[in-house]
């Protein structure tokens, strides 16, 4: 399969705190397969869901092996299921807090952790559906700070350093003018009884301070190299797939991690 995906690499292995041992320690010295964690980013009504379900199928049918999850795991974790409560206004003034807010979402990361390091082991590429940038946006966004600011750096101690979850190894930021992306959700909203709106969802200057803070987020390589998606227009996965397997830039808008 892919040169960059699909070998088995010698001496190179995530360790239990997310991190990369080499074999400069030949004392932890083991064979293991490394996947890649890309994690697609995005507003509300985006298009994440769909774009991962597709870009699922055509790295599938490019020979690798990839599993996806979506984060807030609503279905998995308890703490998930409280922040859906908080986002649709049923546990009292605790959806008013970023902070508290934020914690949720990453202890939601941080119970799936070992699961996570275990998938890619197993497989080539690890897919999500949002993930630690989603918190950094959102909570920035809400206590109108942007990029550079204290809530990010925050964010990143909190989840990176302190709890260990996995660094991702690249974002796709798929852009999409905030009034397409409301529109989407709202037609979904139309369409599926059970996919009401929730309190972000519906606060479009959120969504749109949001989509400052990750335009920010991208330009700084913000935890690993961002490649910028024109949301609004028919995506060439082919090219998106050939992009992630095989190092190319995606029209010189992948940026460095800092
Ligand atoms: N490229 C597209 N063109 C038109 N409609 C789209 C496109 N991508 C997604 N949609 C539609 O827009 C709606 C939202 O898409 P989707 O659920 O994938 O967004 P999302 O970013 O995952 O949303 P959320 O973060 O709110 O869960 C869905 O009804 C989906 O069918
Ligand atoms: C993972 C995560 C999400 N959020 C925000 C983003 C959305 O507005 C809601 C719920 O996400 P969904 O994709 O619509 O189910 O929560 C966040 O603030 N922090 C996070 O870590």
């Amino acid at each position: 399969m892919h040169r960059a995906l699909g070998r088995v690499r010698v001496l190179v292995c995530r360790t239990g705190a997310g991190r990369v041992r080499t074999g400069a320690d030949a004392a932890t010295r083991r064979v293991c397969r490394v996947g890649k964690l890309l994690v697609i980013e995005g507003l509300d009504g985006a298009g994440k869901r769909t774009l991962a379900g597709a870009l699922t199928k055509e790295l599938q049918a490019r020979g690798a092996s990839v599993t996806s999850r979506a984060f807030p795991r609503y279905e998995e974790d308890v703490h998930a299921e409280l922040v859906r409560d908080a986002l649709h206004g049923r546990l009292g003034d605790l959806g008013d807090s970023v902070h508290g807010m934020a914690v949720l979402y990453a202890l939601d990361r941080r119970a799936a952790a070992d699961s996570l390091r275990a998938d890619l082991d197993r497989h080539d590429v690890v897919l999500l559906d949002r993930y630690v940038a989603s918190n950094a946006a959102y909570g920035a966004a809400r206590l109108r700070q942007d990029a550079d600011g204290e809530f990010v750096a925050w964010i990143r101690e909190l989840e990176i350093v302190r709890f260990g979850v996995p660094t991702p190894d690249a974002h796709l930021l798929l852009r999409v003018p905030t009034e397409l992306a409301a529109d989407r959700a709202a037609r979904r909203e139309r369409a599926d009884a059970e996919r009401v709106r929730d309190n972000f969802e519906s606060d479009a200057d959120l969504q749109r301070r949001c989509g400052e803070v990750y335009d920010g987020l991208a330009e700084r390589g913000w935890l690993a190299p961002w490649h910028v998606l024109d949301g609004s227009t028919v995506l060439d996965l082919g090219d998106l797939a050939e992009t992630l397997t095989g190092h190319r830039t995606l029209n010189g808008n992948a940026s460095q991690s800092h």
